[in-house]
């Protein structure tokens, strides 16, 4: 079977400054990965690759063995770092956009989820506070069938309570064939759903393994091991 993902030399100059330097990378289906790495190491430029937001200085992006492009726009379903969505509208508003704009979105399982997770439908986002519209924008990009899901910080807004509550509803209710790649700065709270973790260092990558093979390997968590490559 084809990989879902793969990276091959994947680099990104701006100017002088390579954000991204020959990057190999590649991602089987049924997993949850982590993209770790300290500020400006990366991440927002690989994903932003994947998704086609930006042209590679080199090397390519192939997802199911297709470049980034309309044809890959239902395969991959992305939240991007910073809002998206328009603030003056009401949350079912937005439901109805969602609906009409993709063929592959679920009203239901959008709906269940909000419900779920407490929030007002008739509400208007810009009334809503930080934390429950990242919970909505989550919402929406996992209400989606996908089969890559793209996560930038999803909820570095939310707070520590209510992120074990919302990593659980999200991922009970996503196609387990498909992948999600999201990037933190919360490892703890974050760990427990990861199978794989990758770190980016100044625009390299420098570990691609499961989070077993650190515990066995290392003896320690992905969060001990990164505070000890990143001495933070
Ligand atoms: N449009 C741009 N022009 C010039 N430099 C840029 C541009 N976008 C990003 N960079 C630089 O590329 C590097 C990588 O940035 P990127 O946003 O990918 O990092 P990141 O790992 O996502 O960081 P953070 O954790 O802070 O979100 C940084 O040094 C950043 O300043």
């Amino acid at each position: 079977m084809k990989p879902l993902l793969e990276c091959q030399g994947l680099t990104k100059k701006y100017n002088n400054f390579y954000a991204l330097s020959n990057l190999d990378l590649t991602l089987e289906r049924g997993q949850i990965v982590g993209l770790l790495g300290p500020n400006g190491s990366g991440k927002t430029t690989l994903i932003k690759l994947i998704n086609g937001l930006l042209i590679p200085t080199d090397g390519r992006v192939m997802i199911n063995s297709l470049a980034p492009g309309v044809e890959t726009k239902k395969l991959v379903s992305y939240l991007p770092e910073r809002g998206y969505l328009n603030d003056h509208m009401r949350v079912d508003e937005i439901l109805s956009y969602f609906v009409d704009f993709y063929d592959n979105f679920s009203i239901e399982r959008a709906n269940a989820m909000l419900k779920d997770l407490e929030i007002d439908t008739h509400a208007r986002l810009r009334t809503l506070s930080k934390g429950t519209k990242e919970k909505v924008q989550l919402v929406l990009v996992m209400s989606r069938d996908a089969e890559l899901y793209i996560l930038d910080e999803p909820i570095g807004g939310v707070d520590p309570a209510a992120r074990d509550y919302i990593l659980h509803t999200i991922l009970t209710n996503y196609n387990e064939n498909a992948t999600i790649l999201l990037s933190t700065h919360l490892i703890t709270d974050i760990e427990n759903v990861l199978d794989r973790v990758i770190f980016l260092q100044n625009g390299q990558l420098t570990l691609n393994a499961t989070v077993d093979e650190i515990r066995s390997k290392w003896g320690k968590s992905v969060d001990a091991l990164f505070r000890e490559v990143f001495k933070c």
